[in-house]
């Protein structure tokens, strides 16, 4: 693919959507042909997107709610990230696959064997892997007290859940050091967006 694409994970409220308002108006980001595509997942306003969100604000089996997340990155993929990254683009990405693995491999753990793992080799063959991952490290109590003040809540805003899916991004990012920067969410926005820009200008 001649673009690249980078993404960002974490759990909830550990800066991503912040982290990325910042990286919009950066001046050192901004090329001059508009080469930088923002997207997110779940996706926002789409079926598969729309879908998501229903089964997360409801109790939806955990594995149908695995492939209602795997029907959104896919759908993600073909209309959006594939397409710009073959025109050359940065296409920079608020959650991915690492969620996926990190999220849902909690909510399957104990229902299937090596969740985490499985989860994993569902994305391989098709799947476009990232070209580099910034993961918000925020301890779990930390994330509570932040979402406290948002209107909305989703059911994953427990500590006890948030712990094992912190572990499980600490995981996956051990086994693809070469991926992954991690950076200390608790540190203020505009050091880790300096440590964010030095990043992205060297791999392009
Ligand atoms: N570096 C920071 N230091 C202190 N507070 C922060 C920092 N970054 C973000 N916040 C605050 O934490 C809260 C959550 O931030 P934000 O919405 O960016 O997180 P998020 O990772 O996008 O969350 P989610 O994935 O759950 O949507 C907001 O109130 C935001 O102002
Ligand atoms: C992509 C993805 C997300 N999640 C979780 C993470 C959040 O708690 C919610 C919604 O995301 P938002 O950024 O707060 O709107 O969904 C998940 O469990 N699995 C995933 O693949």
């Amino acid at each position: 693919m001649p673009g690249k694409l980078i993404t960002f994970e974490g759990i909830d409220g550990s800066g991503k959507s912040t982290m990325l308002s910042l990286l919009k108006e950066n001046k050192d980001l901004k090329k001059p042909d508009d080469g930088i595509v923002f997207t997110r997942e779940p996706t926002q306003n789409t079926l598969t997107g729309k879908a998501v969100y229903a089964a997360i604000e409801n109790d939806v089996d955990p594995m149908a709610e695995l492939f209602l997340f795997m029907a959104d990155h896919a759908a993600h993929i073909s209309e959006t990230v594939r397409p710009n990254l073959s025109a050359g683009k940065i296409v920079i990405s608020d959650r991915y696959s690492d969620s996926r693995c990190a999220y849902q491999g909690a909510t399957l753990d104990k229902i299937i064997p090596n969740a985490l793992d499985f989860i994993k080799n569902i994305h391989v063959g098709w799947t476009i892997v990232p070209d580099l991952t910034f993961l918000f490290d925020l301890t779990p109590e930390d994330s509570v007290e932040r979402c406290k003040n948002r209107g909305e809540k989703t059911k994953f805003e427990k500590i006890e859940f948030l712990t094992q899916v912190r572990e499980n991004f600490m995981t996956i990012a051990k086994t693809e050091p070469g991926r992954f920067v991690i950076l200390d969410a608790k540190r203020p926005a505009e050091e880790n967006e300096k440590i964010i820009v030095e990043k992205i200008l060297s791999i392009l």
